[in-house]
């Protein structure tokens, strides 16, 4: 369970996060949509325990996650960041090794060799995993990097605008893949918070949803309930519809 009780996060003059009161349980894809700026990377930060103390609280499975210890929170939640960058040069498998950092502190064991392999295998990237990161095209980078996420093995796995540099193909495959692994009962399964702009594959994926403007939750409930025409046209200030094609709900322009 993630709980959020009246948080609030300024920045400079103006509060990003303005009182925010929030709960939602574990299992499947929770998609955080909302404009630019709305606060969604912010909130992100804020479950994984990256900001300051402030006012309000955050609890991840009862743990108040701006007071847990790094090495702690790293066992709760894996945060992939928007445009996560790396400069030194390094292989895909060193990369998705890093995800293990929390469990080994510098001595790899079985495990954590396991979990690598496992990673590279789960993202399709068994082929790459040699090949240095600076030399990946940005979507087979993108998928390097939750990798090293999905390797940390926490039950909780936050990724920001992870689909940003894909091509449609990759979409779907990455939001196969999450889906699949993010049901209960899947072996080795986790909940899945993922800031989404796509919002066909937020229609097609997400279980949850949670609607934010102005540092605000607009809306959050199940998808199929939440996520209306009415509340994406107001979200995002443009006529928007859900309809349903073949098997599966998506956008287009009301
Ligand atoms: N370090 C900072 N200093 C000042 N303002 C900041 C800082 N970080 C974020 N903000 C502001 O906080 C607000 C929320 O930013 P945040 O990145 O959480 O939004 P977002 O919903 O993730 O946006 P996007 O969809 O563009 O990624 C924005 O107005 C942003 O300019």
């Amino acid at each position: 369970m993630i709980r959020i009780d009246s948080l609030t996060v300024t920045r400079g003059e103006r509060p990003v996060l303005d009182n925010l009161s929030l709960a939602f349980g574990e299992g499947g894809i929770t998609a955080l949509i909302g404009p630019n700026g709305a606060g969604k990377s912010t909130l992100l930060h804020a479950i994984a325990g990256l900001l300051p103390a402030g006012r309000g609280r955050v609890e991840v499975e009862g743990c108040d996650m701006a007071r847990t210890a790094p090495a702690e929170r790293a066992r709760r939640v894996a945060l992939l960041m928007q445009n996560d960058q790396v400069t030194a040069r390094l292989t895909v498998e060193d990369l998705v090794s890093f995800g293990r950092w929390s469990w080994h502190r510098g001595r790899p064991g079985p495990r954590d060799r396991e979990m690598v392999a496992q990673a590279l295998a789960q993202f399709e990237l068994e082929a790459l995993a040699r090949r240095q990161i600076d030399t990946l095209s940005g979507g087979q980078r993108q998928r390097a990097f939750v990798a090293m996420a999905w390797a940390q093995e926490t039950p909780w796995l936050l990724l920001d605008e992870p689909l940003a540099a894909l091509d449609p193909r990759h979409v779907r495959d990455l939001m196969e893949r999450l889906h699949a692994m993010s049901r209960p009962g899947a072996k080795g399964a986790r909940s899945i918070v993922i800031v989404m702009h796509d919002l066909g594959a937020t229609a097609r994926y997400a279980d949850r949803i949670i609607a934010m403007k102005d540092g605000r939750i607009v809306k959050s409930g199940p998808r199929a309930l939440a996520m209306t025409g009415g509340v994406l046209s107001a979200l995002f200030d443009t006529g928007l519809k859900v309809v349903r094609v073949e098997d599966a709900d998506t956008v287009v322009p009301a």
